[in-house]
């Protein structure tokens, strides 16, 4: 922490004495910088935080600017007053830009961003309010009493201010609950979704960053140059800007920076080889992409992992602790008996195949229900149909009373269903904690305003979530693991994680996809205590699993599916019996060891 402090006493020191080394062209080229990293910090907020492909960064910047060429050349308003309605129209921007990413992804989303950052420079070239190729000049000086801001020295510190508060703000954002929440979107949007993350607002968040430091660009570069012209916000420059971000490390806004100051650098000092500096730094962007995905700032960790895995791996020194149950909730306590969830003729068809038909079925508060059937039968297209992943072909469903057919799986997460999945999907890029974190978060993304009124009560909240965090990694046993990236965890541990994680979100239904597959025996029975005690705190569980003893000696009840129907429901002994689900089984060539028959894990 100390050392912390240091390096950033030692940066502002550095900064501040920065102008009177310089000359006027230096300080030009700081100035211009310090424009280049606000743009890049809101694009690695929106790109490498969010993960949302954003081609349209340098049309916010020109939006900024151009806002303020015309609102003060034409309008007569002055320099502040013409920022500030700026800003509200990048931002503006911003969330129309950030529309399309509701419904396309990935590199569709950037051909989208990337035609509407064409279309505004078609847009001011060909328009006569923007001055058309010749742009607008005349831009006034920015005023400050006492303060000549023509003089670039003195226009550095205002730069520098916009420049501080606004990497302080990003950095707060990304260590804080709404950037972890958008790393969750970034490394796995369905995972994040089901675990109540609203990921459409938080699409548009993304955007809606991005698009105030590019209007935040775009004004200081007005005041700073007071000329505007189409070339400046040229599709050349969008990717000067991406370059910057991917090779100073989109996933860290430092890295931002660094990469901003570092590419402009080389572009200046080749200035009069543009063709070679284009192609050197296209180069450089090949190459850091594929050999450091992470950028320059994700070096030192990659060197750091390199390490630590020759000295034979992170989780290897650390040790799984045992489980320590829930208090259990009497059953009176936990609620009505009337169906928690119920399932009324559900057929979900993808193009005429027909994995569910006509199925029904009922959960009482407080059971564990099993849901058993042979490969295909089914049972995963049930949980995600129950879970909102897919929108049913026919029938109705109602949780907690209410219909809930069709609900996005966010809000059923947050209305009290949360699920684990078949192959596990955990964040990759997020530590245990934060996986955990993620998921005790139930806070909807619009609060986010607060971290503009209230920034003191996100701080409370966010050590308050990380407290509860420790709680639930503490009883799952978690502890040594805590700060570890899941992916590095053997795969028994990840299976305890992801399970934590699922009750971390509080649901009163908990699903299971086959939480046993591929665990040891020791670790069935760890997973079938911690299931039972789950349940025995008030949480009603459906489980998927092919693994019959855990389902015999766990479940109350079992439904059994074939070929998308349910064909036997009942108590472990009655179903093990009936003759229907006998033939399913050998039907589908089954070893008579998936019989559900005799239990293998007790008590
Ligand atoms: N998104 C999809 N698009 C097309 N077909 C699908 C889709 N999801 C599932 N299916 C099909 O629906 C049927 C039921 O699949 P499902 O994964 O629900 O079975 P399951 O009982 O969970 O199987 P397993 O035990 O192997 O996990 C299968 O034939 C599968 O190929």
């Amino acid at each position: 922490m100390r050392y912390r402090i240091g390096i950033i006493a030692l940066a502002a020191l550095a900064a501040w004495f920065l102008p009177y080394g310089l000359d006027s062209y230096a300080i030009h080229v700081v100035n211009v910088i310090l424009i280049f990293a606000i743009l890049a910090i809101g694009l690695g907020l929106c790109m490498g935080v969010g993960g949302q492909v954003n081609l349209a960064q340098v049309a916010f910047f020109g939006v900024g600017a151009y806002t303020t060429a015309i609102l003060t050349t034409k309008t007569g308003w002055g320099f502040w007053l013409s920022a500030v309605l700026a800003l509200a129209a990048t931002i503006a921007v911003g969330l129309l830009v950030g529309t399309p990413a509701l419904r396309v992804q990935s590199h569709y989303l950037g051909i989208v961003t990337l035609g509407l950052a064409l279309a505004f420079t078609n847009w001011v070239t060909n328009a006569q309010v923007a001055g058309g190729a010749e742009g607008i000049s005349a831009i006034p000086v920015p005023t400050i009493p006492g303060v000549d801001l023509s003089n670039e020295y003195l226009y550095y510190y205002l730069e520098l201010a916009v420049f501080a508060v606004g990497l302080v703000f990003g950095l707060f954002i990304v260590r804080t609950a709404l950037g972890r929440r958008m790393r969750a979107m970034r490394d796995d949007a369905l995972a994040a979704g089901a675990l109540g993350a609203d990921v459409p607002v938080l699409r548009m968040t993304a955007f809606l960053l991005a698009s105030v430091y590019g209007g935040l660009g775009g004004v200081l570069y007005a005041g700073l140059i007071r000329y505007v012209a189409p070339e400046t916000f040229s599709i050349a420059n969008m990717f000067l800007l991406l370059g910057m971000v991917i090779i100073g490390g989109r996933q860290s806004l430092i890295g931002c920076v660094v990469g901003a100051a570092g590419l402009y650098l080389v572009r200046e000092l080749l200035a009069d080889h543009p063709t070679v500096a284009q192609i050197g730094y296209g180069t450089v962007v090949v190459l850091v992409v594929v050999f450091a995905p992470t950028g320059l700032a994700g070096l030192p960790k990659r060197i750091r992992d390199l390490v630590t895995r020759r000295r034979g791996g992170q989780g290897e020194a650390a040790r799984l602790q045992p489980f320590q149950p829930y208090e259990t909730v009497r059953p009176d306590e936990s609620g009505s008996q009337s169906p928690i969830l119920e399932v009324d003729g559900i057929s979900m068809y993808f193009r005429g195949l027909r994995a569910l038909d006509d199925v029904s079925l009922s959960i009482t508060p407080g059971e564990i229900r099993g849901i058993v059937g042979p490969n295909g039968s089914g049972k995963t297209t049930l949980f995600n149909v129950i879970s909102g992943l897919y929108r049913p072909t026919r029938g109705r469903i109602r949780f907690r009373g209410q219909d809930s057919t069709g609900l996005a799986p966010y809000r059923l997460a947050r209305a009290g269903m949360s699920r684990t999945f078949q192959n596990l999907r955990l964040f990759g890029d997020l530590t245990v904690e934060e996986n955990v974190l993620v998921a005790i978060d139930r806070n909807a993304t619009w609060h986010s305003w607060r971290y503009v009124a209230r920034p003191i009560s996100v701080l409370r909240r966010d050590r308050d979530l990380h407290r509860r965090a420790a709680e639930v990694i503490e009883r799952y046993g978690l502890a040594e693991f805590a700060a570890l990236p899941p992916k590095s965890l053997p795969y028994g541990i990840q299976r305890r994680v992801e399970i934590a994680r699922a009750v971390a979100a509080g649901p009163a239904l908990l699903l299971l996809d086959e939480p046993a597959a591929g665990l040891n025996g020791d670790e069935v029975r760890q997973l079938s205590e911690i299931v039972r005690s789950v349940r025995d705190s008030g949480v009603t569980v459906i489980i998927i699993e092919h693994n019959m003893g855990l389902v015999m000696s766990l479940c109350e009840r079992i439904t059994v599916l074939a070929s998308g129907h349910v064909i036997a429901e009942g108590e472990p002994a009655e179903v093990a019996s009936t003759p229907a689900v006998i033939e399913a089984y050998l039907g589908d060539s089954m070893s008579s060891d998936d019989l559900p028959s005799v239990p293998e894990v007790t008590g």
